[in-house]
């Protein structure tokens, strides 16, 4: 559509009206200029049958702006930085199974191992818990994390956008029940508990036992920060047990799993290009050598091919490959004759947009160089979103990208990584999965590299 010339086009999903947005200065105008005919993603939410469901990326018009207000803070740099400690400790474990594997010369299935990585992250942070799944890849929440993403979830999830009303009115919870009775139990101990011993820990927990007591986060400058004709009036009601216990759900959800696949997906393509694996190596070990050996947020800032390669694993292989925004206001397309009526259903193809060869020529080769400062400025600045834009752009976007660069840098700095034959090449992504995800895994075979 966009080869002829169009800046939008649209369709019926059933019932429904969607329009697709080709045009980046469109998408500019939807996501952040005119943000106020957009207020909300296209996502079920019912609280009273399902309360799960009341988290930051589902809520609607003022209650999404309060409590966005309210989260901002918890998520600034100096928040993310009190926070990089417990990521270092939980990738001491990672070292130690890697280590295992070399010496076994067992071949891995990447996202499986990253995916616990990630699920001890969170854990820790979003819950204050330890879930060591490296250890013990049974844990309760490596079971629920997957329970609660499982594919009769995602078929839910889309019959509950399509017609809403079923869910309504048959009172039906998109989550599962199990899934929902693990969470709050265990956000109702830890409160208990850290109320109980006066225990206080830098992490997102602690800031929502703040928020459940009426304490104000202090602000700072951060992602996706509202603007002040954009604030709710006030700061708003204190939140309940079932909300914060929301909150640290979706936290879990939207960091274990995206940051995960993200890691997976520049593991193939390390891989499947060793001299861009061996470049980054170099680069980790130099750093690391000019910071004593210490992975650092300062030593980890400084590897910028990491930040590119990372860049670029996110442009060629978004998680989330679809951006969505509900007309909440009716809305003329600028320089045009077209409205917008209010419930039509907007997206913003941020695959596609990554794919299209006018912004990244040969789109399916993997280079990093793409975002070095000079080829950056060369492009718009919407053509690459893999974390959203503007006020409900992704709130988690530095913890994600620091737990991703925290594994690069000690799993690409002391060992090679090579593919195994049980990978499909070139891959195939998963038709079954809501985010991105390779079809049977990415498998890989690792050895230590000497000192
Ligand atoms: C590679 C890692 C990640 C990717 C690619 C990613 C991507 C996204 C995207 C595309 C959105 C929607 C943005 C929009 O509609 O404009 C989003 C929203 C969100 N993300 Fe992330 N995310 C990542 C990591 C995280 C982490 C680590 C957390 C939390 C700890 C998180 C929490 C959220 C939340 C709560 C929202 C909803 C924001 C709102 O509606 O106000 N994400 N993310």
């Amino acid at each position: 559509m966009k080869s002829k010339g169009l800046s939008y086009c649209g369709y019926y999903l059933f019932t429904k009206r969607v329009l697709i947005v080709l045009d980046l200065e469109l998408a500019k105008s939807i996501l952040t200029k005119d943000f106020s005919h957009f207020t909300d993603h296209v996502i079920y939410c019912n609280e009273e049958n399902d309360p799960l469901t009341g988290h930051l990326f589902s809520l609607k018009g003022q209650r999404w702006k309060n409590l966005r207000m309210k989260l901002t803070p918890s998520f600034a740099s100096g928040k993310i930085k009190m926070m990089f400690q417990s990521l270092v400790d939980c990738s001491h474990e990672l070292v130690r199974y890697m280590d295992g594997l070399s010496k076994s010369k067992e071949a891995m299935e990447v996202k499986e191992v990253v995916g616990r990585f990630t699920t001890d992250v969170i854990g820790t942070c979003a819950f204050g818990i330890e879930c060591n799944s490296l250890k013990n890849p049974d844990s309760e929440f490596r079971k629920y994390g997957k329970k609660a993403l499982a594919v009769n979830f995602m078929l839910k999830s889309l019959i509950a956008i399509s017609v809403p009303q079923i869910f309504d009115v048959l009172k039906i919870p998109l989550t599962n029940p199990t899934v929902t009775k693990f969470f709050m139990g265990v956000v109702k101990e830890t409160v208990e508990y850290r109320e109980k011993n006066n225990i206080i820990r830098n992490d997102f927990m602690h800031s929502l036992i703040q928020l459940k007591n009426n304490v104000k986060l202090k602000d700072e400058e951060s992602p996706g920060q509202l603007k002040s004709e954009e604030n709710g009036n006030e700061i708003g009601n204190t939140l309940t047990l079932e909300e914060i216990t929301a909150q640290a759900f979706v936290f879990f959800l939207a960091g274990f799993e995206t940051s995960a696949t993200t890691l997976t997906f520049c593991f193939y393509e390390l891989v499947t290009n060793p001299e861009i694996q061996e470049k980054l190596r170099l680069e980790i070990r130099d750093v690391l050598e000019k910071h004593d050996g210490k992975l650092t947020l300062n030593a980890i800032m400084e590897m910028t091919y990491m930040d590119w390669c990372v860049n670029e694993t996110l442009r060629k292989y978004p998680p989330v490959p679809v951006l969505s925004r509900n007309c909440t206001q009716s809305y003329k397309i600028p320089n045009s004759d077209v409205v917008i009526d209010k419930d039509v259903e907007v997206f913003v193809p941020v695959l596609g947009i990554q794919h299209d060869p006018d912004y990244y020529p040969e789109p399916e080769r993997f280079d990093p160089e793409r975002f070095s400062p000079e080829n950056k400025t060369k492009r718009h600045a919407y053509s690459w979103l893999p974390f959203g834009e503007g006020p409900r752009g992704c709130i988690g976007m530095r913890f994600g990208l620091m737990q991703i660069k925290v594994a690069l840098a000690v799993l690409v700095g002391n060992y090679k990584f090579f593919l195994n034959s049980k990978t499909r090449y070139p891959i195939v992504l998963d038709r079954q999965s809501l985010i991105l995800s390779p079809l049977g895994g990415v498998w890989l075979n690792v050895e230590k590299v000497s000192d």
